[in-house]
Order: structure tokens, then sequence, then C-alpha cells
């Protein structure tokens, strides 16, 4: 397993690019420890794959290094750099058994035969793949095929790192929760340091101890899902985590209060005076209706979405999505909305301002 630093990285497809907006991948210097499991979650076209085919070696990044353990791997290609790749489609062998699909990273590398075995045999465990271990992959469903392109990917223990390239892609939607949480549990078990591309926010979530989160080809935060949940250190992270995501409300912070259409609202800190576009951030689990306090709210519907309620509603012209618990109230006298001050993000031009805590 290797640590994997990105230092100054950035790439752009182009020869001569004029200026950062030609970069696919902006300037990112970050260190990825070793043994941890990541996600890259944006939306499509926001740099994810650049960013993966640069550490399998597919890419020459045009600016910056990158180093596995402190060597420097930046020119060597993919098959000098002991990185283990799982690609959207099955990639195996049809002619040969589930076993020797499995054994082969194995058996390349020389590895003595008991080893093999030992090593086949658990990862078809984990994998749910024993019974299928004797029979040829040829005829076999995409389904199983492409847990056999996992189990290969997860079969040898001294690769540096393994690359997925959003794996679970043909997989029946069942089944994905399935594979995901062996996935995990393959993790837990071998510690393999795990880098995974996405763009649906449940797989990176459940899978991955921390979530690289990518917009417009910027890394913008790299966190916990608590922290992206909690913290989220860009409105962009708030709205496209979460669901419904982030409230994010323009308003004029002053102090220890944001002044929003309709009134103000208290923050749980203090702020210094702001330049540039000032918004407020709000998680819908974190605003409530009320009969008397708080700013004047339109109901405009109610989603029913199992556990809990929705309430789609306007705030001085602004959408506002509202989540209700179970049980709690939903009057025609709930025309007013709080907002939990400890849980009120305050931002300018897109990004987290860090408060003072009030005396
Ligand atoms: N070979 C290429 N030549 C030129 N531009 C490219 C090339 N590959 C990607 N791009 C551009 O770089 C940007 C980032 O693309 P990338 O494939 O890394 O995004 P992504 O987040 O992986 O998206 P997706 O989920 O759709 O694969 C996009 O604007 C894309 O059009």
């Amino acid at each position: 397993m290797a640590r994997i630093t990105l230092r100054n990285l950035a790439h752009s497809y182009l020869a001569q690019p004029r200026g950062e907006e030609e970069f696919a991948l902006k300037e990112l210097d970050h260190d990825w420890a070793d043994g941890e499991a990541y996600a890259l979650l944006g939306a499509s076209g926001c740099g994810k794959t650049t960013l993966l085919n640069i550490i399998s070696g597919l890419i020459r990044p045009s600016q910056g290094r990158i180093l596995f353990d402190g060597h420097d791997v930046t020119d060597a290609p993919t098959a000098a750099r002991n990185i283990a790749q799982v690609f959207q489609f099955p990639v195996v062998y049809d002619t040969l058994t589930v076993r020797d699909n499995l054994a082969f990273p194995l058996r390349n590398r020389g590895l003595p035969p008991a080893q093999v075995a030992a090593r086949v045999q658990a990862v078809a465990r984990m994998l749910g793949l024993e019974e299928s271990l004797p029979r040829r992959a040829r005829g076999l469903t995409a389904d199983a095929k492409q847990k056999i392109s996992l189990g290969r990917g997860m079969v040898r223990q001294d690769v540096n790192a393994i690359l997925f390239d959003e794996p679970l892609t043909v997989i029946d939607p069942q089944m994905k929760w399935e594979l995901r949480t062996q996935l995990k549990a393959l993790h837990r078990e071998f510690g393999h340091t795990m880098i995974y591309v996405t763009h649906d926010q449940t797989e990176a979530l459940t899978f991955a101890s921390r979530v690289v989160v990518m917009h417009e080809g910027r890394v913008v935060q790299i966190g916990t899902p608590q922290d992206l949940f909690e913290r989220p250190a860009h409105t962009f992270v708030g709205y496209f985590i979460g669901s419904p995501g982030m409230n994010v409300l323009p308003a004029r912070v002053e102090g220890d209060r944001a002044h929003l259409p309709g009134g103000a609202i208290p923050l749980g800190r203090g702020y210094a005076p702001l330049s540039g576009r000032t918004e407020i951030g709000i998680r819908p689990e974190f605003a409530r209706l009320s009969a008397t306090e708080g700013l004047p709210v339109a109901i405009r519907r109610v989603e029913d979405v199992g556990r809990h309620r929705i309430v789609r509603a306007d705030l001085g012209g602004r959408p506002l999505d509202i989540v209700l618990p179970e049980g709690g109230p939903l009057g025609p006298d709930m025309t007013r909305v709080t907002f939990d001050p400890a849980h009120v993000g305050v931002f300018a031009d897109g990004w987290r301002v860090e408060g003072e805590a009030a005396r």
C-alpha cells in the first residue's frame, strides 16, 4: 500500500492553456493517506477520470508531480506503478474458470500455488463467488463477471493502490447495495489504499472513509461523509450532498446575525465584515416550521418520502426545503421557519467562512 502525494498537480488537454479555465484539473496539492478508502465524487465532466488517469499513469499531468510513498512516479508508465484497476465494464477471460481469472494476477507475480489458492478462496468468499469458482466465466451474468473484475482488482496484497472507475455501473440496483457493502468489508479486512470514482453520492458516502468532492475541475473538499454533511467547505458540496441538498440563500451578514428577506436570524458564531457574494447555507434537516417565531414562509407542497416529509416552501421568493421529522406537526398555522443557529453556515463567493465562537 502507498501514501499518494499530489504536488501542485494540474492538467490541461490543451498544449498551451491560456488560463485556469482551460485546465480540466485545477491545481491540487494533497497527501492521500496509506490504506484509506477515497471516493472521487462529482458531476459528469468535473475531472474525476482525468485525476484517476493521472494517478494510474494513463495521462502525464501538464504540471506538478505525483509520488507513491515519496517516490516520484510522474514519468513512470502504468505497468511500473504497481496498481490494480477495475473499470466500468467487466474485464475477464471468458475461456478461463472463475478461479483461474481470480488467480491470474497472483500467478503472474509468481506467487506459490498454496498462497494463490488461499487468497483466491478468501476473495471469492467475500464476494459470494465461491460456488462459481470451477465454472467458466463465459455464460455468467454481467453482474457475476463484474464481481470477478472486482475480485481480480482486490486479489493482490502488494499493490500500491486499487483504482475503481464507476465499477458498479453495469450492476443491477439491488446487487449494487450488496457489492458496496462487500467492497467496504474487503477494505476493512485487507486495508488497501483505494480510490473510487463515482458521480453517485450514496455510492461515495457508503464506500469511502474520505470523500474528495470535485466541481468544475477543482477539488472543493476532502472530508469524511460527516464533514461534508455538517461542514461543507463550498456551497456546491452543500447542495450536491444530501437529499434534498442544503438551502443556499443570499444574505447580508453582520456580526452574529444574517439578514434575509423577512427578517434577521441569529448565527451560532460572529463574522468579520465579508466581501463578495454572501450567502448562508442551512440543511433542510436543521430548519423547523413554527406557528409563532421565525421568518415568514409560504408552503408550496409537501412530499412524503417514507420516514419523513419534505416541505417545499418559499422564503422571500427563494425556494426553501424543510425536512419534517416523522410525526412532526404540520398545520395551516405553521407559516414561519426557524434555523438551528449552530448549523447555519456562512459562505463568501461560494466558500465557507469560519466565524468566531460567541463569547
Ligand atoms: N481526451 C480529452 N481531450 C480533451 N478534453 C478532455 C479529454 N478527456 C476529458 N476532457 C475534458 O476534461 C473535462 C473533465 O473530464 P473527465 O472525463 O475527467 O470528467 P469526469 O468527471 O470523469 O466525467 P464523467 O463522469 O462524465 O466521465 C471535461 O470537460 C472533458 O470534456
